[in-house]
């Protein structure tokens, strides 16, 4: 890991939050480098951490042993047919984090025999409490895996799927699953505002209660079910809410929304191998 060079095509948000991660985990910055042509999102970058950084894809792949595509999904077919003959020539790593771009669609505009590995994180990589799912096609050998996934690891939790359409899963549960939390986070904050707390109380109550959970959820030897019921006292206040929430019908919308999500994935699949 140590000597690895690894290069970001597309210096956006994800790329931020992997190279932030990566770079408190003791990874040096002057091993990275990072291509966009957006000046805007590479002076931001830098301000992450002390990177190499340019507009040339080309010349970062000649630059690095591992290339992560961190593109949006609708730009990964001319980024990637742009770089193939570099790619082809260098033979680097390719990990692609967009979702639903598929390693095979990819591989395609690449020019085949690519060795991909496609995953799936999310954006707690910044503070290396990230989550992140991978998949590596058969032309990845076990250095290669070992070292994405010491990449991913270094940012937070890394785990492999079965098959590549688990990660269609991964991406309604943990890829969006940052978002889902903090649109809690916003609504309890704003109530505890509406009850009469100052907005400065109401914010660290709301966080420091959810990383609390968070917290004795990883820790705790029973499941999320448990500690639940030990903090509903018989006939009262957690017991009022709980009732008024799944009466509301939260747990048939969080199915529909990570539904809604998985299958976003999907047709996102469709129409980019379409293109
Ligand atoms: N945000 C998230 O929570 C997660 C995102 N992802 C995936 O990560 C990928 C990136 O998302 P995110 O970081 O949010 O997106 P951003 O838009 O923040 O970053 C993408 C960057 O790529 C730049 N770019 C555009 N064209 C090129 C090019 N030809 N060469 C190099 N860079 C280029 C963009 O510039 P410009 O702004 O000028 O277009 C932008 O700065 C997506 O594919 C997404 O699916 C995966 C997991 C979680
Ligand atoms: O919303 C999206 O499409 C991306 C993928 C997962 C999180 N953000």
């Amino acid at each position: 890991m140590s000597t690895m060079r690894i290069g970001f095509i597309g210096g956006g948000n994800m790329a931020a939050s992997i190279i932030g991660g990566l770079v408190a985990s003791g990874f040096p910055a002057e091993q990275i480098w990072a291509s966009d042509p957006n000046t805007e999102s590479l002076d931001k970058l830098r301000e992450v951490a002390p990177v190499h950084t340019g507009s040339d894809n080309h010349a970062l792949i000649a630059a690095v042993d591992i290339v992560i595509l961190a593109v949006k999904p609708q730009i990964m077919k001319i980024v990637a047919s742009d770089i193939a003959a570099s790619v082809k020539e260098q033979q680097p790593l390719i990990i692609t984090i967009a979702a639903g771009v598929t390693s095979g669609s990819l591989n395609g505009w690449l020019g085949g025999n690519t060795a991909i590995v496609r995953c799936m994180p999310n954006t707690p990589a910044l503070v290396r409490s990230g989550a992140t799912g991978l998949f590596a096609n058969a032309k990845v050998n076990a250095t290669q895996r070992a070292q994405a996934e010491q990449i991913l690891q270094a940012v937070g939790l890394a785990l492999w799927v079965d098959n590549e359409a688990q990660l269609d899963a991964v991406t309604a549960l943990s890829g969006s699953g940052p978002a889902y939390f903090f649109l809690v986070m916003e609504a309890m904050q704003a109530k505890g505002m509406a009850m009469g707390l100052s907005p400065e109380v109401a914010k660290q109550l709301t966080l420091q209660t959810a990383l609390g959970a968070a917290q004795m959820a990883i820790s705790s030897d029973v499941d999320a079910a448990e500690l639940r019921r030990r903090v509903t006292s018989p006939k009262g206040t957690t017991e009022r809410a709980i009732k008024l929430l799944q009466d509301g019908g939260l747990e048939g919308l969080f199915s529909q929304a990570l539904e809604g999500a998985r299958l976003r994935a999907e047709e996102l699949a469709l129409e980019l191998d379409g293109e």
